[in-house]
C-alpha cells in the first residue's frame, strides 16, 4: 500500500437544507495528520490528510454546531488523531464542540477508560467488516464492555449479512448499542425487504439500540445508478425507519467517507437528504440535536 486515497469532495455546495441550532453530525472521522499521527500498520487503506481544520470548517460550512468523531480503522487502536481533533473543537468559550467514540485494545484498564472519558470519548466501536480490520475477537470485546465508565455506550459496524450470527454478541452486551449505518442494509429491497427487517426485529429486542441513519452514499446503489442526488432508495428504505424509531436515531455525514475514492460524494447533497427521511421539524430536532445529545451531551440536557 504506498498511494495515499482521497475519498472526500473539495468543494462541496451549500446545501439547501439549513439543520437546526445545535444540530450535531454525529458521524464523522480524522485522517492524521500522518506526519504527526501515523496511520496503523494494519491500515487497509492509506489516506491523505484530513484533518480538524478541514473537519471544523466543513461544519460550519453545513450549517452544524457539534461533531462525534468516530475512530477512523486507518487509525486502529491508537486514538491520539481523535483526541487531538476534539481538544482543537474547544472555542473561545473554552467549550468543546466534538466528543469521540474510540476502538480501544480490549485489554484496556479502568484507568485508560477514565482517561479516554476525560479527553471527551464517550463510546467504543467494534468493527465487524472484514475489508477494513483483520480480527473482531467477541470474547474480548465482551470483556471490556464490563469496564466501560458510566454512560459509554458501543457503537458496532457490521454488514447486514452477519446481522443473525452477531444477535448473541450484541444480546450480551450490557450498556447501550449505536449501529453504524443501519448494519447497512440493501436499501434496493425497499422499507419491507428481507434486510430491513431483520435490522427492525434487531431494534425490536432492546429499547437501547441506537442506529445512524447514514450513507446514502455507501447504500445506494452507487455502482449502478451513478453517484450522486437523488439517492431515491435509501430515502424509501430509510424515511420509515426513522419514523418508526424516531427517539433511537442519530445521523452525520460520514466526512471523509473512507473508501469512497471512486465515487465522491458533495456533502451538501448528503445533508439535503435529511428532510427526505425527517420530514418535519420535529423529526428534525430529534434525529439531529435530541438524541445525539442524550448519548454524547446529556449533562447538557
Ligand atoms: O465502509 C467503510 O469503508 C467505512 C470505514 C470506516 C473506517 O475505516 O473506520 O468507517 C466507516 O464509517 C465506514
Amino acid at each position: 500500500m504506498s498511494d495515499r486515497i482521497i475519498s472526500w469532495h473539495s468543494a462541496p455546495s451549500k446545501p439547501a437544507y439549513t439543520p437546526p441550532a445545535g444540530a450535531v453530525d454525529a458521524h464523522c472521522h480524522v485522517f492524521g495528520p500522518m506526519a504527526r499521527f501515523p496511520f496503523s500498520a494494519k491500515a487497509k487503506y492509506l489516506p491523505e490528510d484530513a484533518g480538524p481544520d478541514q473537519l471544523f470548517a466543513l461544519r460550519d460550512h453545513l450549517g452544524f454546531s457539534r461533531n462525534v468523531i468516530v475512530q477512523a480503522s486507518c487509525h486502529g487502536t491508537d486514538n491520539a488523531a481523535t483526541l487531538d481533533a476534539i481538544a482543537k473543537s474547544e472555542g473561545p468559550d473554552g467549550f468543546k464542540r466534538a466528543r469521540g467514540v474510540a476502538v480501544v485494545d480490549p485489554a484496556v484498564d479502568e484507568a485508560g477508560l477514565a482517561a479516554l472519558h476525560d479527553a471527551g470519548i464517550r463510546g467504543i466501536r467494534f468493527n465487524f467488516l472484514k475489508r477494513l480490520v483483520d480480527d473482531a475477537p467477541k470474547d474480548k470485546f465482551l470483556d471490556v464492555t464490563a469496564r466501560l465508565p458510566e454512560s459509554w455506550h458501543v457503537v458496532i459496524y457490521f454488514e447486514a449479512d452477519i446481522l443473525e450470527e452477531l444477535r448473541p454478541f450484541m444480546d450480551a452486551i450490557p450498556v447501550p448499542l449505536v449501529i453504524d449505518h443501519m448494519g447497512r442494509p440493501d436499501v434496493r429491497q425497499g422499507p419491507d425487504g428481507k434486510d430491513m427487517m431483520a435490522f427492525r426485529r434487531l431494534l425490536d429486542s432492546r429499547e437501547d439500540i441506537w442506529f445512524k441513519a447514514t450513507c446514502p452514499e455507501r447504500l445506494d446503489a452507487v455502482k449502478e445508478g451513478g453517484m450522486g442526488a437523488p439517492w431515491d432508495n435509501f430515502a424509501a428504505a430509510v424515511a420509515p425507519l426513522v419514523a418508526d424509531y424516531q427517539d433511537r436515531v442519530i445521523w452525520g455525514t460520514d466526512w471523509p467517507h473512507p473508501n469512497m475514492q471512486d465515487e465522491i460524494a458533495d456533502d451538501g447533497h448528503i445533508v439535503d437528504m435529511i428532510p427526505r427521511i425527517a420530514p418535519s421539524a420535529a423529526l428534525q430536532e430529534k434525529m439531529l440535536v435530541t438524541n445525539p445529545m442524550r448519548l454524547y451531551w446529556p449533562e447538557e440536557l
